[in-house]
């Protein structure tokens, strides 16, 4: 088979039937020469016998019944003559009356003549009425010369003919004593009818010659038919010349004398009688037959010819459509083949015992073959294997489901290809309709689909990262785990993992890194096992565990092995990481009877060993379920609370330490429940957080703090900077910058009186997109500042890059600034590190007079504390600004007030709010 697309092309197919033909005619020929030659040769040879048959029979008749018995007749007569008869007798009537005594009792001739030496009719008997005598005839002279010299020739009879009578003169010669010259001349005459009569009995054909002739001179005596000019001499030819002198008898063909028409002669020379007889047969007679034979048999053989001809077109014909059709099937045949090697897909036909009958190049390349031939008449069964690996009955199916006119599919078939591997293939069989029994298949190579499944049913079970089993497959193992606990009189306990730090990693060494950890972490788990029954991972640092513990000791044992195995640092090539888990533990059946219900309660467990301060473990307790169970309902009605308003803004201003006016506010969430009062937004921002409220709400707080500007600015309080403080989900998740712009469009505040508060988390992972939204944030014109420095990551190199203009130190650091030397030297840092950045410094969480002082002292640009005042409302806001400090912020061009802010404007404690604020 070839790959090639020649198909072939309708050509003239060779004629099978030339060589059979031309064979056969050439055979037919030579059969009808062989017939003709053999036939003529026949008809020859036998028309010779019956020529000879019949001149010896008119020999016969002419000698002995007609001129013999005369000869006879007048040689009895010659004899009887008496002596002296010439001499004188002829005279004496005695002799007379004898001599007719004589003539009637001849028994042929009637009468008779009596001619002397000189040719004279001595006597004569009674003449026949119709014979005219010797003396009358044509030519006397003549005849008496011929007498004459057949003395000399001792002739013993002389036969003359007189055609113009019609009669033979026949004369023998009388001889003396002496014997040597005749005395004289017996002599009769013939009637030439008698003769006729005989030739025109004989059947000679149209065309036939009988000739009667002189011995010596070839003179023509008789002809049938008769001669055309009786007066001519006709000449003799050389043969025939040689036959009338020899005397033999013979056969020869010859021209005739007479009409020169070549015939067939018999020749015979009368026995005692000059004559010769000559009966010749014309080839057009004689052959009459044989040629109509001939015509026959040559038209028979035309006739054949012609059929045979005729059916060899025929047949030639059917030939030619035959091969034309065989052609274009193989053409077909070709186009199909070639289409089938080209649809790539495995095709095979099998015949109804199972063999394989063809098979496309795909299908042969799925078994490893180069060939499909390789493939053909080898049972399809032999290369198919079942799923135990025993030889598959396929063929036997297929066939039973085609059979019945159905389509056949299979699944989960298999065989094993040239290599021996183990190949799992898709088969359809359809019946075949062009072979009764058969069916095609076509074979698809599920390989990458099988893998692609196992694949997926191990990702299914199992995380991709570490290759560890995932939470539903410890889902699956937590009955077994608990079964074994229980028969073996253990318990069952369930481990909650989460990394501390891995965050910080993951941001600032990059997620390779991260990745590797957890690797390294799974690693590290897996390695507790067995005393660990399943380890799994939950997804991204958080792993879970189940295992199998006599009593709460050994439990204690395991928990503080595994603590131990991550008091080494994960090494990253050179870098040292310190890694260690948090580890919620809940045990089975005191913390939850099933699955769902024992990982909730290690989760909180979790969070406490967090709360915990992390590197350590917690079980789980009641009252952990309550502080979930708080999560979850805050999550549950903030959603309502926001939509029925219960979320309002407050604003906590901030002074420009050297102004000692109030510069900016920050707008500060608040919740005010119906039933529960007010909640933190230090406890329903992260809950809001978790479920992905925030962004929605950040979203209405832009909007919300915009507008307040806006009025505040129209209500104269000037150009106050308003500090909103952005959610890392919503920086990370959300559409920031859209956000912010649709609340700057909305409010047409300037975009330079509004500040985000950005925590150093979102900055420090240097990717393209928080590069962008920070360089779309200060496209828009807003001020950037870092919320709660120095709690986190303290990395400058982002302050830098992303250019933000202030730095807000942790009300942590603020508080105690006095007391804690630490906090001291931690501001004062911050405030030079910021200033040597040009950036502003503002300190939150100013509670007291010290705290002021001192950073008034290390020259923080802006304050804000409980001890300027709490954050107020809206209309508090106001209030504040003019009532209780009777500080109304300057337009820029209005000189700066004088620096002691404390001093100059007495300031009075804001009376405190309520908690809830
Ligand atoms: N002890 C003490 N506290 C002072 C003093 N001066 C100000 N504070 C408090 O310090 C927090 C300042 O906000 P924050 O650090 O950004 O910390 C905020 C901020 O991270 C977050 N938050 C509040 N409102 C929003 C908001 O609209 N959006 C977002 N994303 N987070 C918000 O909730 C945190 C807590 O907010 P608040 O409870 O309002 O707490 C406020 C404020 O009431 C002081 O002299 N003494």
């Amino acid at each position: 088979m070839s790959d090639d697309s020649d198909f072939t092309l309708l050509t003239t197919p060779p004629n099978p039937y030339k060589k059979l033909w031309l064979g056969f005619s050439a055979i037919l020929v030579v059969l009808l020469a062989g017939f003709l030659v053999a036939s003529y040769l026949q008809t020859k040879r036998h028309t010779e016998a019956e020529l000879q048959n019949l001149s010896l029979a008119l020999e016969s008749q002419l000698d002995q019944g007609l001129i013999e018995p005369v000869r006879v007749d007048l040689d009895r007569i010659a004899n009887l003559l008496p002596p002296s008869f010439f001499a004188q007798g002829h005279q004496l009537a005695a002799d007379k009356k004898h001599l007719i005594q004589l003539a009637e009792q001849m028994s042929f001739s009637r009468y008779f003549d009596v001619l002397n030496d000189q040719g004279q009719v001595i006597f004569r008997s009674q003449p026949a009425n119709d014979i005219p005598s010797i003396d009358k005839l044509y030519s006397p002279a003549l005849f008496f010369r011929k007498l004459l010299s057949s003395t000399s020739t001792a002739q013993a009879i002389v036969i003359e003919p007189d055609r113009v009578n019609q009669v033979l003169h026949l004369a023998v010669p009388v001889y003396g004593k002496d014997k040597t010259f005749p005395e004289g001349w017996v002599a009769t005459s013939l009637s030439l009818k008698a003769i006729t009569a005989l030739f025109a009995q004989l059947d000679i054909g149209k065309d036939g010659e009988i000739l009667l002739r002189q011995q010596n001179s070839g003179d023509i005596l008789l002809r049938r038919p008769a001669l055309p000019d009786i007066y001519r001499q006709y000449p003799t030819v050389q043969a025939d010349q040689k036959l009338i002198h020899d005397g033999s008898d013979g056969l020869t063909t010859m021209p005739s004398v007479v009409d020169d028409q070549s015939r067939l002669y018999s020749y015979r020379t009368l026995p005692n009688l000059p004559l010769v007889l000559e009966v010749g047969l014309s080839s057009r007679d004689y052959l009459a037959q044989w040629q109509a034979y001939a015509l026959l048999a040559c038209a028979l053989c035309a006739i054949l010819f012609l059929v045979q001809h005729w059916l060899s077109r025929k047949l030639l014909i059917t030939k030619q459509r035959e091969w034309q059709a065989v052609e274009r099937f193989q053409s077909s045949e070709a186009r199909v083949n070639y289409l089938l090697n080209a649809v790539g897909h495995p095709i095979f036909v099998i015949d109804d015992q199972g063999h394989c009958t063809y098979c496309n190049l795909a299908g042969a390349a799925l078994f490893g073959f180069e060939n499909p031939e390789a493939l053909l008449d080898s049972r399809i069964d032999s290369h198919f294997i079942d799923q135990r690996g025993f030889p598959d009955q396929l063929s036997e199916q297929v066939l039973a489901a085609v059979g019945k006119g159905e389509y056949f599919h299979c699944e989960d078939c298999a065989f094993i290809n040239v290599d021996g591997k183990v190949v799992p293939v898709e088969v359809r069989a359809y019946p075949n309709t062009q072979q009764a029994d058969g069916a095609i298949l076509t074979l698809q190579d599920i390989s990458e689909r099988r893998q692609s499944e196992e694949r997926i049913a191990f990702m299914a079970y199992h995380d991709p990262l570490t290759g560890l089993p995932n939470r539903w497959q410890l889902g699956e193992q937590f009955d077994k785990v608990v079964n074994d606990a229980n028969q073996r009189g253990e318990m069952a306990v369930l481990l909650y993992f989460d990394l501390d730090g891995f965050k910080t990693i993951n941001d600032t060494l990059g997620h390779e890194v991260g990745d590797r950890v957890l690797q390294e972490v799974a690693s590290r788990l897996s390695s507790m096992r067995p005393r660990l029954s399943v380890v799994a991972r939950l997804g991204g640092d958080e792993y879970l565990a189940l295992a199998r513990v006599p009593d709460i000791f050994m439990l204690r044992d395991l928990l503080d092995a595994i603590l131990e195995h991550f008091v080494s640092p994960v090494m990253d090539g050179d870098v040292r990481l310190g890694v260690t888990p948090s580890i919620g533990v809940a045990m089975y059946p005191e913390h939850g009877k099933d699955y769902d219900t024992l990982l909730k309660a290690a989760d909180m467990a979790l969070y406490a060993a967090k709360a915990a301060g992390r590197n350590t473990y917690a079980y789980y307790s009641a009252e952990m379920g309550e502080d979930g169970l708080r999560r979850l309902q805050i999550q549950t009605e903030l959603r309502q609370a926001f939509e029925n308003n219960e979320l309002t803004l407050y604003y906590q201003p901030q002074f420009d330490v050297q102004s000692g006016h109030i510069v900016s506010a920050e707008a500060l969430l608040r919740w005010e429940h119906p039933v529960a009062g007010a909640i933190s937004p230090t406890e329903f921002i992260p809950a809001a957080e978790e479920c992905g409220m925030i962004i929605p709400i950040s979203r209405w707080v832009f909007s919300e703090a915009c507008k307040q500007a806006v009025i505040w600015q129209r209500q104269g309080l000037g150009r106050i900077v308003i500090g909103v403080n952005c959610s890392g989900v919503h920086f990370k998740q959300g559409d920031l910058v859209a956000d912010v712009k649709a609340a700057l469009d909305q409010s047409g505040l300037d975009p330079a009186l509004l500040e985000l508060e950005l925590t150093e988390s979102m900055l420090i992972e240097s990717s393209q997109r928080v590069t962008q939204i920070i360089d779309q944030l200060k496209a828009l014109g807003v001020q950037l500042s870092i919320d709660d420095f120095g709690t986190g990551y303290s990395n400058l190199a982002y302050l830098k890059r992303f250019a933000v203009s202030k730095l807000k130190i942790d009300r942590s650091f603020v508080q105690g600034l006095h007391v804690t030397k630490d906090n001291d030297a931690i501001v004062r840092a911050i405030i030079n590190l910021a200033h040597s950045f040009n950036l502003k410094v503002i300190a939150e969480g100013v509670e007291s007079v010290e705290e002021l002082r001192l950073l008034q002292q290390y020259q923080c640009d802006i304050l804000q504390g409980f001890h300027f005042s709490r954050p107020l409302k809206p209309q508090q806001f106001i209030e504040f600004v003019e009532k209780h400090l009777n500080v109304r912020p300057e337009p820029q061009a209005t000189p700066a007030r004088p620096r002691n802010l404390y001093t100059l404007h007495r300031p009075r404690r804001v009376q405190p709010l309520p908690a809830s604020s």
